[in-house]
């Protein structure tokens, strides 16, 4: 199976993207780190932990990470997430205890504690922590194998007009993971727009008939009201899952090369992801953008990881 190492700040969609990545055969958590984004950073861990609880997670490590983007102040979405981050369902106390280490520590040690090109990251937050890494052991850029993000987009933003929450929220953080030499693929909104809860999609995961499915009806439900509130959804668009789709089955999208560059100092564009179509794709381009998602299939992987994650008691 693909290692995997999640970034994220749940958020139901970060949520859902961690039960795809447990529930699936052919990817394995290898560990989560949590970051600022969502909610504050003690809020995703907590809610990071107690999904883990709901899911029976066990032995893999969870880190948390930054609580404030590299230069910027802290900016959370509760208009769509809630106080709590992940409001809706009631949420189990945590049994998992953090790892000790900070998240861009147990990042650094789980790359360079195996074999080079082992290890995909799966960033579905802000980029912070990532950056942070890359950084301080500039090492792992050419032994990670990838970087599948959830994040930007070519024609869509949602934080600002042209610029998506999880690069706006520090786009210097996205500037360095972008500009190091390490394949990105970037699973944008103009991908993750196509991954809609439709009433149908909920009603075959209520279908699972277990605490976990339920537990995902419940967060679906909640960001399904909050979503056609704030953004007029009729239904709610599961960003994160899809980054993991595409390690599970890179079929499952269409991606297409292309020269990636964050904005950082314009007045109206800051933290626009801005993606160079004009063709040819430059040979050494090492940055790809997702377009069209097979959603049957990526609902069919969704519904499939909670099948096979079963009933916990
Ligand atoms: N309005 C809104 C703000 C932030 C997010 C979070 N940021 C990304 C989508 O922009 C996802 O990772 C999701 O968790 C989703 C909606
Ligand atoms: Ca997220």
């Amino acid at each position: 199976p693909r290692k995997i190492i999640l970034d994220c700040d749940p958020g139901h969609d970060d949520a859902i993207a961690m039960l795809l990545a447990h529930g699936n055969p052919d990817v394995e958590l290898v560990a989560v780190t949590t970051v600022v984004g969502n909610q504050t950073l003690e809020k995703v861990t907590r809610n990071a932990l107690s999904v883990a609880r709901i899911a029976n997670i066990t032995g893999v490590p969870f880190a948390a990470g930054c609580p404030r983007p590299l230069v910027r102040e802290v900016e959370t979405a509760p208009d769509i997430h809630g106080e709590s981050g992940i409001d809706g369902p009631v949420m189990p106390e945590p049994t998992l205890e953090l790892d000790e280490r900070h998240a861009v520590d147990l990042i650094i040690d789980t790359v360079m504690s195996h074999e080079p090109g082992e290890i995909t990251l799966v960033p579905t937050a802000g980029l912070t922590n990532i950056a942070l890494a890359v950084r301080k052991e500039p090492r792992i850029a050419e032994r990670v194998r990838e970087v599948v993000l959830m994040g930007g987009g070519f024609h869509q933003g949602n934080w600002s007009p042209v610029a998506e929450f999880n690069i706006k929220i520090d786009p210097e953080a996205a500037h360095i993971v972008f500009n190091e030499r390490w394949p990105v693929t970037m699973v944008g909104l103009d991908l993750t727009h196509q991954a809609l809860a439709t009433p149908e999609v909920v009603e075959r995961i209520a279908k699972v008939g277990t605490k976990p499915a339920t537990f995902v009806t419940e967060l679906l439900d909640f960001f399904g009201a909050m979503y056609l509130e704030a953004q007029g959804f009729t239904s709610p668009p599961v960003h994160d899952p899809c980054a993991v789709a595409y390690v599970i089955d890179p079929d499952v999208m269409t991606v297409r090369k292309a020269p990636v560059d964050i904005e950082l100092t314009g007045s109206l564009t800051l933290g626009m992801t801005v993606t160079d179509f004009r063709a040819p794709a430059p040979a050494d381009c090492h940055t790809q953008v997702a377009v069209d998602l097979d959603h049957r299939r990526f609902w069919d992987l969704v519904v499939d990881a909670l099948e096979r994650i079963g009933e916990v008691t």
